[in-house]
């Protein structure tokens, strides 16, 4: 249940320490406080998926209306057209052969098909190329300042590892003051550029400093305007060039954070990305403010990446690494 940090990255040998034997014996009570806290959060798109469908799914006959408002309810959470079908077609199919019967069943077959569907690759982060650069896209107000903030925080405070922020959206004074108040609570180098500056050349820098102090891991942040979306895609397909110049095979992974509260409108930004940069993996935020929760499974089916991480609240403990059978789960479950 719940992956947590440790989970979600790949370090070099030795890197993360062993956890203690006291770590260890609190980490089962610690996930199921994790679980409950994604469970509380995701209340609006569990709220999305109706009261009467959760009584069908858990008390009722299945019959001809059952598959009708399934297929509503999933549509109303953003699960999109194509995953709705192609979801309820097989439970149809599993209850003519008589696999189905009852919707206890049911329910325990939709939440294991939906975690299916949210699952793409084993979504894990590599940090052990030393360093490890990872560039983070979106559009501006998706989060992403706050979770390249919380990402080295995790990485610094829990991890152990050395990471660099770039300060790679020049053009916005507040982002670069943004995260550099995030670099003095995770205790980290910021490189930064004067206002207005080649986001390239900041990119370029940073990474350099990583090389030079040895960091484990660079962390570049980029602009998101989409006021000129030839634009911006060209500058950030430079800005990996630049970075690939510094260092060949980087950057090693490209984020990209969507708002789930945009719902479709996420899943084109993911599709609009993906065709100007390769994107390793999806962060999914404010998944606390919205009914559209199930956007996620919508992303996962139709674009392939995987969502690595996501937000479910402001606070430093509501980014975390994103676990398909607990999502899932929490959308689907009831009662305490
Ligand atoms: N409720 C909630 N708020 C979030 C979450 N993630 C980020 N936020 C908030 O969303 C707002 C925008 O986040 P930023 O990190 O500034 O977004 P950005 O994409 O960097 O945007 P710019 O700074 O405008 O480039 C902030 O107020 C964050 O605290 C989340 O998972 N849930």
């Amino acid at each position: 249940m719940a992956r947590d940090w440790n989970d979600l990255f790949i370090t070099k040998a030795g890197v993360t320490a062993a956890a203690s034997a006291e770590e260890a014996a609190a980490a089962p009570e610690k996930k199921r406080r994790f679980f409950k806290r994604l469970r509380e959060n995701m209340a609006k798109t569990r709220e999305a998926l109706g009261a009467e469908l959760q009584a069908t799914l858990f008390e009722g006959d299945i019959d001809e209306d059952t598959w009708e408002r399934l297929e509503e309810a999933l549509i109303m959470a953003d699960v999109g057209a194509q995953t709705t079908a192609k979801v309820v077609g097989q439970l149809e199919q599993e209850a003519t052969e008589g696999g189905l019967v009852g919707g206890e069943a049911l329910s325990q077959r939709l939440t294991e098909l939906l975690a299916d569907i949210a699952r793409t690759g084993d979504g894990r982060i590599d940090v052990s190329h030393g360093p490890t650069v990872i560039m983070t896209i979106g559009v501006n107000g998706t989060g992403k300042t706050t979770t390249i903030g919380k990402l080295a925080w995790h990485l610094q405070k829990e991890l152990g590892l050395t990471v660099v922020l770039g300060a790679a959206d020049t053009f916005r004074a507040a982002a670069v003051e943004q995260l550099e108040q995030w670099s003095v609570r995770a205790g980290c180098e910021i490189v930064k550029g004067p206002e207005g500056s080649d986001p390239g050349s900041v990119a370029f820098e940073a990474v350099k400093r990583g090389r030079e102090i040895g960091a484990d891991v660079v962390i570049v942040d980029t602009a998101g305007r989409l006021h000129n979306q030839d634009h911006l895609m060209e500058e950030l397909a430079k800005i990996r060039r630049v970075i690939g110049k510094q260092l060949a095979d980087a950057p090693h992974e490209t984020l990209l954070t969507v708002d789930s509260t945009t719902g479709q409108n996420g899943l084109r930004q993911a599709q609009l990305f993906s065709q100007a940069v390769p994107v390793d993996g999806i962060v999914l935020t404010k998944l606390d403010g919205t009914a559209k929760g199930g956007i996620a499974l919508a992303i996962a089916a139709e674009t392939g990446i995987p969502v690595k991480l996501i937000g479910i609240g402001e606070a430093l403990e509501d980014l975390r690494p994103f676990d398909a059978d607990d999502f899932a789960a929490a959308l689907l479950s009831r009662g305490d």
